[in-house]
């Protein structure tokens, strides 16, 4: 078994004695697609906070590639190969397309009135592969701010992939996609698995199951069990913490 790029260990953070986790361990290894999901307040939030660096855990390890995050600053921790895609889209809405990609594979290296113009051979052939990837092309110079709410949450997964992150955090891709764009966005996920590690958090289990990928279950700041789709759906805890049924009302 390959060293986990990411480790959690132990993990536990405290918001004024309220743990919103605790003890908290989690590994992925390089080139893994995981789901993660659980009821509102789970943790979810907080437990990609951990990982970018946006929130400091009370205890406990965060280990990438074999060294600690706990302690490193978000710019720094973003520039070691970690990107998170928030929940609703952030991309410069006046800038086409290929400019919004430009800036991703050029970023920071290059100012930004230079844009597609300052691009060399390389970083031209990779925004239109970019593109390629979330078919986009024949958007190029559309103005992002024009795009679908679908094509820009894709656009936004382009610009992260961009800046070829080691591991691609992403948070809630397909809250307000159509059926078809959720499908779309899970095959898109799933063709960057393999090249990068991606980690998806999210609420639409149809979507999960379509990534046929390990899930890992949150509650209450905990790991509550890890498996295949069909299995964590099976399990009495996760039923019991999803629809608050308990044995008693069942039998
Ligand atoms: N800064 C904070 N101060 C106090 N409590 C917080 C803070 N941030 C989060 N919490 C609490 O910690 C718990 C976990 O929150 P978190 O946002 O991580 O859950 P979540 O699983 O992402 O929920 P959702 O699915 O609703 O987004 C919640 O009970 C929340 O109210």
């Amino acid at each position: 078994m390959t060293q986990p790029l990411l480790e959690l260990r132990q993990i536990t953070v405290s918001f004024d004695g309220f743990l919103a986790l605790r003890d908290l361990n989690l590994s992925l290894h390089p080139g893994e697609l995981r789901a993660v999901i659980g009821p509102n307040g789970a943790g979810k939030t907080t437990f990609l906070d951990v990982i970018t660096g946006k929130t400091a855990p009370t205890q406990g390890q965060v280990m990438f590639k074999g060294r600690s995050l706990v302690g490193t600053r978000e710019h720094r921790i973003a520039r070691l190969g970690i990107g998170r895609k928030f929940q609703s889209p952030r991309v410069f809405e006046k800038l086409t397309v290929q400019e919004n990609l430009a800036l991703a594979v050029t970023r920071p290296k290059q100012p930004w009135s230079l844009l597609l113009g300052g691009l060399n051979g390389e970083q031209r052939d990779r925004v239109h592969h970019l593109m390629g990837i979330v078919n986009l092309q024949s958007r190029a110079d559309w103005a992002a701010g024009s795009l679908s709410h679908g094509q820009k949450q894709w656009l936004e997964i382009a610009m992260l992939v961009g800046q070829d992150p080691d591991l691609l955090l992403v948070d809630e891709p397909v809250a307000g996609l159509t059926d078809e764009e959720t499908d779309l966005t899970a095959d898109l996920l799933k063709s960057l698995a393999g090249n990068h590690t991606v980690l998806v958090i999210e609420h639409d289990m149809e979507f999960i199951r379509r990534l046929d990928s390990p899930v890992t279950v949150l509650h209450q700041g905990h790991v509550l069990c890890e498996g295949t789709m069909d299995q964590v759906q099976a399990d009495p805890r996760v039923i019991e913490v999803y629809l608050g049924t308990t044995e008693e009302e069942n039998g």
